[in-house]
């Protein structure tokens, strides 16, 4: 049985017919539904034409004849066609997708009937399928839909509230149903197209190893989004949302985004800033993309010169808004795409376009972003992914060897000891723990992991004794910062002693360091 949903929209849709309805008995009526909810607007000769052409062409002259001329019958039938005009009805495709749940094959057969039941009242489904030309075998030659009848005492509440709540219904599927999708930019200048392939990354926010506060507060925040369309009219503000997620390499940026997918049944487009040639290609590009879709830049300060300007000047290096740069990921000359651009996408009059799009930049340093790209407003939620916490390692333990919280292994007490003092990211505990299912031979990895990265760190203390001073009195987020800083620059000393130039840490291994 179907129960009502609170606070459904309407039946809103484009200026369309959703659906026809007729009353048993003599007083035939022929309504249409407009967009927000019941129009009624078929005068009575439109009434009487559309009547007529029903009698020719949509419903067979036995049927219709039943259902309107028998003076005796207490029941009130609402036809909904496939089609509206051109335009593909979507009270009919809902109910398609909701009377499948209903039924054991994968589709309705020809006039097949579905009962079902809303509170106290009695409904009944049909499927009709009515050939127009005997002669051509081509699905357009046929006329789909559904009848759905109900005693006429029920009418408003089967158009206000069955109806509705079968809208919803159909899209709780079809988000069920819902393959997350990957697109790509392809093709070159003038042809540049978005194609797919499914976005199969496994992760969700279960998977996420980060504090369970911090996960909380990004679910209640994309639960407020998805829910928010009214909020968003009502306030006059384009309904999207934008996320900066910052942090070192291997906190799970990439990770995070695709459980946010995942769990909104949101497409992920991901966008290579440096491929794009322009402001013009950039507006158009984002201008073919969907609805209820998430945009990703990744490492936006590698992509576009958005790097703090004021931080430039100082620097006497001039800032024209117009920036060639060598982009030293791709190893490619970056267009013109310029910070004007990009704030002009992300919340310039053009950017209302569409609704339901969250756009999302990912950055390993945000210190050096433009401050004007973080102004509130543009990117509404700053996620900060940093180390690995004990909780985090619990949530990695648990889905790599399947311990549980209250039953942890030996080695979960000393691995989060050595944890608090010392900087491991979630990628690299990752790595050992993929590396054995038997949890002893794993965890000992994570083991030797922290003792060599805290004894890395130790090697700090001493080389950068007044600093490592003020630092043990520093907040844990800023001391990692400030530890990175100190990372490079006593490698950099230790480089010009020992005559080796800078060299990241794997490197600095196979090379026999610390
Ligand atoms: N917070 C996390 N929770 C669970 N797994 C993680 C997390 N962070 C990293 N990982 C693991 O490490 C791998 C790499 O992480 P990911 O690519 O998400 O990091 P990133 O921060 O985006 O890195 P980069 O800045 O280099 O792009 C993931 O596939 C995942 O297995």
């Amino acid at each position: 049985m179907l129960q009502a949903v609170p606070n459904l929209g309407g039946l809103s849709s484009t200026a369309v017919t959703l659906f026809s309805t007729y009353t048993s008995g003599t007083q035939a009526i022929y309504e249409q539904w407009f967009t927000n909810g019941p129009f009624w607007c078929a005068s009575l000769a439109a009434s009487l034409m559309l009547v007529r052409s029903m009698t020719n062409h949509v419903i067979p002259k036995v049927q219709l004849r039943r259902y309107i001329w028998s003076p005796l019958s207490s029941h009130h039938t609402l036809v909904i066609n496939e089609y509206c005009g051109l335009t593909v009805n979507h009270v009919f495709k809902a109910a398609e997708v909701y009377l499948r749940s209903k039924i054991s094959t994968p589709s309705m057969e020809k006039d097949q009937e579905v009962t079902d039941s809303f509170e106290t009242i009695k409904l009944k489904w049909r499927y009709s399928c009515i050939r127009l030309s005997s002669s051509s075998k081509s699905l357009d030659s046929q006329k789909r839909q559904f009848e759905l009848t109900f005693h006429k005492k029920h009418k408003a509440k089967v158009t206000e509230s069955y109806l509705p709540c079968v809208l919803a219904q159909a899209k709780a599927i079809q988000d069920e149903e819902k393959v997350v999708k990957l697109y790509t930019l392809h093709g070159s200048n003038s042809s540049r197209t978005w194609r797919w392939t499914n976005l199969k990354h496994p992760a969700t926010f279960e998977t996420m190893a980060m504090e369970p506060e911090q996960k909380r507060l990004i679910l209640d925040d994309l639960d407020r989004f998805v829910k928010g369309e009214e909020f968003y009219r009502k306030i006059g503000r384009a309904w999207k949302r934008g996320y900066l997620l910052y942090g070192p390499p291997g906190t799970g940026k990439s990770s995070l985004i695709a459980a946010m997918a995942n769990y909104l049944k949101f497409d992920v487009y991901d966008l290579e800033l440096t491929s794009i040639r322009d402001n013009s290609e950039l507006r158009e590009v984002l201008l073919s993309m969907k609805n209820r879709s998430i945009l990703v830049i990744e490492d936006i300060n590698c992509s576009v010169d958005v790097q703090n300007r004021a931080k430039k000047l100082g620097s006497q290096i001039p800032y024209s808004g117009l920036h060639q740069k060598q982009d030293e990921k791709v190893g490619v000359m970056s267009k013109s795409i310029t910070l004007s651009g990009l704030l002009n996408f992300i919340d310039g009059l053009w950017s209302s376009c569409g609704d339901e799009r969250m756009i999302v930049f990912t950055t390993n340093h945000k210190d050096k972003l433009d401050p004007a790209l973080l102004r509130p407003g543009r990117m509404d939620v700053h996620i900060h992914l940093s180390y690995c916490t004990p909780n985090g390692f619990k949530t990695l333990t648990s889905n790599y060897l399947g311990i549980q919280e209250s039953n942890p292994h030996r080695l979960c007490g000393q691995i989060e000891g050595l944890m608090e003092t010392t900087e491991v990211t979630p990628a690299e505990v990752a790595g050992e723990l993929i590396k054995s299912d038997d949890a002893d031979v794993a965890l000992e990895g994570v083991v030797n992991l922290l003792k060599r990265k805290k004894a890395e760190s130790e090697i700090i203390l001493i080389d950068q004794d007044e600093g490592t001073k003020k630092e043990t009195e520093m907040p844990q987020t800023k001391r990692q910062k400030t530890k990175d800083n100190n990372v490079s620059k006593f490698f950099k000393n230790l480089s010009k002693k020992v005559g080796i130039s800078h060299v990241g840490s794997r490197k600095r291994r196979r090379q026999g360091w610390p």
